[in-house]
């Protein structure tokens, strides 16, 4: 850890053994919710980030939904949801992608995405990246220009930024592990 925000949010991001699967290390990033001047200060870090390069936030289903909406109203601009398949009523566009075991379909509400848009994708965690690169291509589908990424926490050994360098290199991860 290279500083000490960076020390102070991992000191509150719990570690869970073995969740959802044997073998994983799940970084629950909800235990921050108990510190809310912390909270302000990441949201104050993540809008500084996207202030004036951003049209809408687009936050990732479920977790990336809790900054996201707080960084679109810092911003002033909409916030629109990404969400797992069949939550959204129509009209929708969908984008499957593969997970290490099997296939998922996201969705986005399309009239929220205008022509050129320049849109943030926000979620809690980068880990492979197949679920952020899967939001990007959706909104691209949309007609949205993907100029940035943010997240809390980045698994840096999953190398999930090398999905996302092909949309922009504004890729923001608060903690690394
Ligand atoms: O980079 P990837 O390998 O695609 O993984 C990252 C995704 O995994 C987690 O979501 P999860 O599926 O646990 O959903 P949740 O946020 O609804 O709990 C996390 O919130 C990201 O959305
Ligand atoms: N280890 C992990 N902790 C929290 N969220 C995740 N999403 C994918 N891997 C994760």
């Amino acid at each position: 850890m290279n500083n000490s925000f960076a020390q102070k949010i991992d000191e509150n991001i719990a570690r869970v053994a073995d969740f959802p699967q044997q073998g994983i290390q799940y970084k629950d990033i909800t235990t921050l919710f108990q510190n809310p001047e912390l909270c302000g200060e990441i949201t104050d870090t993540f809008a500084e980030f996207s202030r004036g390069k951003v049209d809408v936030v687009c936050g990732i289903e479920s977790r990336g939904f809790l900054f996201g909406i707080m960084i679109a109203q810092k911003l002033n601009v909409p916030f629109v949801l990404i969400r797992k398949q069949g939550k959204l009523p129509p009209p929708t566009i969908s984008q499957s992608y593969d997970l290490e075991y099997g296939s998922a379909t996201i969705e986005v509400q399309p009239q929220y995405i205008h022509k050129g848009m320049r849109a943030l994708i926000h979620d809690d965690v980068l880990a492979t990246g197949g679920t952020a690169e899967a939001s990007a291509a959706l909104i691209e589908k949309c007609g949205g220009i993907v100029t940035q990424f943010s997240f809390i926490a980045e698994l840096s050994f999953l190398n999930g930024r090398e999905k996302l360098n092909k949309f922009t290199s504004e890729i923001q991860g608060l903690v690394s592990y």
